[in-house]
């Protein structure tokens, strides 16, 4: 792999109780900038992640047991040694998903915020004293980590996707069995280079990577050493991987898909919607869960802010994202090119306007999906009703409050919407009326640490980040002490 000075970075095979695993069986990950092959790596399956959650059982308890400030001290360490590595964690992370260099930076340093984040907060978990109803009673509450959790995450964001997971984790005192994609294992396997460096206990954090996702998903969401299964990825996975959750009653995160609406009213400052539509919907090439899926524009503006916004189109850069200044890199696979082309081909044919598109340079042998602007989109249609990631703008005109939110509501997810208002009364009005579980107002980038990042319908439950984030890897524990009185 060119470009990464650290070798010892780059890790082919699982890291499981504090080794490395190897198998003669491999999988290969490739650059979907241009289909080469990067490297080949162990597979491992079943068995390997049964050994990973013993190992993560038996690290746990003495890790829950130390003080919550030395547990913060390592996952500073861990902070540190991460964006220390930054530069390589990042060319490694483009080399493998595709994103230009400038975003693969930015995750990098996003996915370390989540570290520095949770190790601040892990020495502030605190408990309860309640008012006893009788005089012989005392009533306390106490929080102590759910256990052994096993997380699954998407290729989208192959380091902050499970690092968001695994700070909370281990700050509360979890042990940690992570699942990334196989299509970008080796952002996740430097981070565990990384932890195993800075001294996290063997069998605490262990990366499990293969291709069998299945049978290790089996694992993570069966065995009963795992007491908490959290998730990120599409929605109908998240719905199979909840249900096999079930039988063992476990605590669950899920963090699914979206289809957020970006809602321009007719006083909004158009130069500023156009630029908060640009980085929402073009980051990462369109594939991210949070990208707009839906632009309503207000009949008024329609025509005026459609220029404007194809104007910004033109000015876009496609091509390789080791390439300074290329601001739209490739699709993750041909797959999920062509699931874009159909959703715009279906579209079209029912009345969609193609208004503008970038061209693809021939000179570009990846999974390159051409920038467009689709104009008269009805809400019904595939490209509005479905996840589109992918860089393609879907432009939907309204006429007032009550269509905005009519048009907005009309989707099974609930992840994230955009409202462009310089009117407060409506911006609150609107904003309180989505059926969403964030809302940028005036603003098209609203993910950091401190915020509850997290869905309402089918994009799942629980929040990563913030001050509630701990939460979800906590129990709540009731003691009553009796014969207080005596
Ligand atoms: N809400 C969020 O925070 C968030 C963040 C990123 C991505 N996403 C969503 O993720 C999707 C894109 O990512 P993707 O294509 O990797 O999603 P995906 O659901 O296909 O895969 C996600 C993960 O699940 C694994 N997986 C797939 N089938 C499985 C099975 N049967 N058992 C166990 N594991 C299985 C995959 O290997 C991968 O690691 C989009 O829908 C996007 O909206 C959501
Ligand atoms: O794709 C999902 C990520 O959560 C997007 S973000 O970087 O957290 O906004």
């Amino acid at each position: 792999m060119q470009g990464i000075q650290d070798r010892a970075l780059i890790r082919t095979g699982s890291f499981i109780d504090g080794q490395w695993h190897q198998a003669p069986q491999t999988f290969t990950v490739t650059n979907p900038a241009n289909g080469e092959a990067l490297a080949e790596l162990a597979q491992a399956g079943r068995a390997e992640t049964e050994q990973a959650v013993e190992a993560a059982y038996r690290a746990q308890k003495a890790w829950a047991a130390k003080p919550a400030a030395e547990r913060a001290r390592l996952l500073m360490a861990w902070h540190d040694a991460m964006l220390a590595a930054q530069e390589d964690l990042a060319g490694m992370l483009t080399l493998e998903q595709g994103k230009p260099l400038a975003e693969a930076r930015g995750e990098i340093a996003y996915g370390a915020s989540y570290v520095k984040w949770f190790a601040e907060e892990a020495v502030r978990v605190y408990g309860d004293t309640i008012p006893a109803p009788s005089a012989d009673k005392r009533l306390l509450v106490v929080k102590q980590p759910v256990g052994v959790v096993g997380s699954i995450t998407p290729w989208n964001f192959p380091n902050a996707m499970m690092v968001r997971k695994a700070a909370p984790a281990l700050a509360a005192g979890c042990a940690f069995v992570a699942k990334p994609a196989s299509e970008t294992p080796l952002s996740a396997l430097a981070v565990a280079e990384l932890a195993q460096r800075v001294g996290l206990p063997d069998g605490l954090f262990n990366v499990v990577v293969g291709t069998d996702s299945q049978a290790i998903g089996e694992v993570l969401t069966g065995h009963p050493k795992i007491r908490k299964f959290s998730f990120t990825g599409s929605t109908g996975v998240g719905r199979r991987l909840l249900a096999q959750c079930a039988e063992g009653i476990k605590r669950t995160s899920m963090e699914l898909g979206g289809n957020a609406p970006f809602i321009v009213m007719a006083d909004a400052d158009l130069d500023a919607a156009v630029a908060g539509l640009m980085a929402s919907k073009f980051r990462n090439a369109g594939q991210t869960c949070v990208c707009t899926n839906r632009v309503l524009v207000e009949r008024p503006v329609y025509q005026a802010f459609t220029d404007k916004l194809v104007a910004a189109l033109e000015q876009l850069t496609l091509g390789d994202g080791t390439q300074e200044g290329v601001q739209v890199g490739p699709l993750i696979t041909a797959k999920a090119v062509a699931k874009v082309e159909q959703l715009v081909a279906d579209s079209l044919a029912q009345g969609a306007q193609l208004r503008a598109s970038l061209p693809l340079p021939s000179s570009l042998a990846g999974h390159f999906c051409a920038p467009r602007v689709l104009t008269e989109v009805g809400n019904a249609m595939p490209i509005a009703q479905e996840e589109i990631f992918g860089p393609v703008a879907a432009l939907i005109p309204f006429e007032g409050e009550a269509e905005a939110i009519a048009l907005a509501n009309d989707s099974e997810y609930g992840l994230a919407a955009y409202l462009y208002s310089r009117d407060i009364g409506q911006v609150f009005r609107l904003s309180e009326a989505l059926e969403y579980g964030m809302v940028g107002i005036n603003e098209g980038i609203l993910s950091n640490a401190a915020a509850p990042f997290g869905g309402v319908k089918a994009s799942g439950h629980g929040r990563e980040g913030s001050k509630y984030g701990l939460d979800d890897y906590l129990d709540i524990k009731y003691l009553c002490l009796g014969g207080m009185d005596k």
